[in-house]
């Protein structure tokens, strides 16, 4: 399966919520998609679930467009909205049975499949259970559940992580992790950037309607990363005449910027391949520094996102 959006454009009366979107990605793949509050993830995820019509562009799912046979989509796709289940006096197995007969499961068949979605959800001793009666945490996964009814090759999910306890987000990750193994196309929006990292094969970012930066996360994480940062560590701490010797070479150094003093460390940015670093090292050791110390700090999701984006993590 594959997932082509294609130049989404969305307007709200004079808002214009996406100014021209355009991505893919394929089975297998984890796809994180992330962007400041109001950048259009929302309104992009709910197109391509045909929640929603875009003003203009297309979704294809193996050439097939949802805005001209959303019937085909819906078969293909599961939607995880960032809203809760409501109907909140009906127990969890009549939910799913509802969106099951929805799908046209037929009665048979239906037992079956529930207990299969239940059981891969953790919801099977829930089932009996009443949706008010359910935590957040089980909530979500009543919505992941409803979502995976009717097999769909591509699994779109808003905001799962949302609410969820630490325990709650491994579950949720191994699930997914799972999901994609088996050859579903993931792709899930999150501002919780570090979980992304883990689990993403690639990136979209968004903002204000347009994307920004995509493709492989290492790829998107290296080629954001121009100015590397390293630490430094000293065998013991020197005094201080000769830590301002310390920050002064390093200062003066052409490829180094930004040196910055901590209680244990040195920290600077350096614009340049690993070579440029090895001339540093090699330098400060020559000029009598016990380094103990040198390494590159990890660059990842969130770096790439303050740096790509104007706006602010919430
Ligand atoms: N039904 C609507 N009517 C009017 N404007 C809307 C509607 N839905 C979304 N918008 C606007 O479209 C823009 C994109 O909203 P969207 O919800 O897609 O962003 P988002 O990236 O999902 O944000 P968040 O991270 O806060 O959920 C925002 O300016 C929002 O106010």
């Amino acid at each position: 399966m594959r997932v082509e959006v294609r130049n989404l454009r969305k307007e709200f009366g004079r808002t214009i919520a996406l100014a021209g979107v355009s991505f893919s990605f394929e089975s297998g793949q984890i796809v994180g998609f992330v962007g400041p509050n109001g950048a259009g993830k929302t309104t992009t995820m709910r197109i391509m679930a045909t929640v929603e019509e875009p003003t203009d562009g297309d979704v294809l799912l193996d050439g097939v467009s949802v805005c001209e046979y959303p019937e085909v989509a819906r078969r293909r796709v599961g939607f995880v909205p960032d809203t809760l289940p409501g109907y909140p006096d009906i127990t969890v197995r009549e939910y799913l049975d509802f969106f099951a007969r929805a799908h046209r499961i037929g009665r048979r068949e239906r037992a079956d499949v529930l207990a299969a979605v239940e059981e891969f959800t953790g919801l099977t001793g829930l089932r009996d259970k009443t949706l008010k009666a359910l935590s957040k945490g089980m909530k979500q996964r009543v919505s992941l559940a409803r979502a995976l009814i009717h097999d769909p090759e591509v699994l779109i999910l808003d905001e799962p992580a949302a609410g969820l306890d630490p325990r709650g987000r491994v579950e949720l990750r191994e699930l997914l992790l799972t999901l994609a193994q088996r050859g579903k196309a993931i792709f899930i929006s999150s501002h919780i950037l570090a979980e992304l990292t883990e689990i993403c094969t690639a990136v979209v970012i968004i903002e204000r309607g347009r994307v920004v930066t995509q493709g492989p996360i290492q790829e998107v994480v290296r080629e954001s990363s121009r100015h590397r940062t390293f630490a430094m560590r000293l065998l013991e701490t020197p005094p201080h005449e000769e830590y301002q010797r310390l920050v002064r070479i390093l200062a003066q150094m052409p490829r180094v910027e930004r040196v910055q003093l901590q209680p244990q460390e040195v920290l600077f940015d350096v614009s340049g391949d690993g070579a440029v670093a090895c001339e540093i090292l090699a330098r400060l050791v020559a000029e009598g520094f016990h380094v103990l110390e040198f390494r590159q700090t990890r660059a990842d999701l969130e770096d790439v996102f303050l740096k790509v984006t104007q706006g602010e993590v919430s």
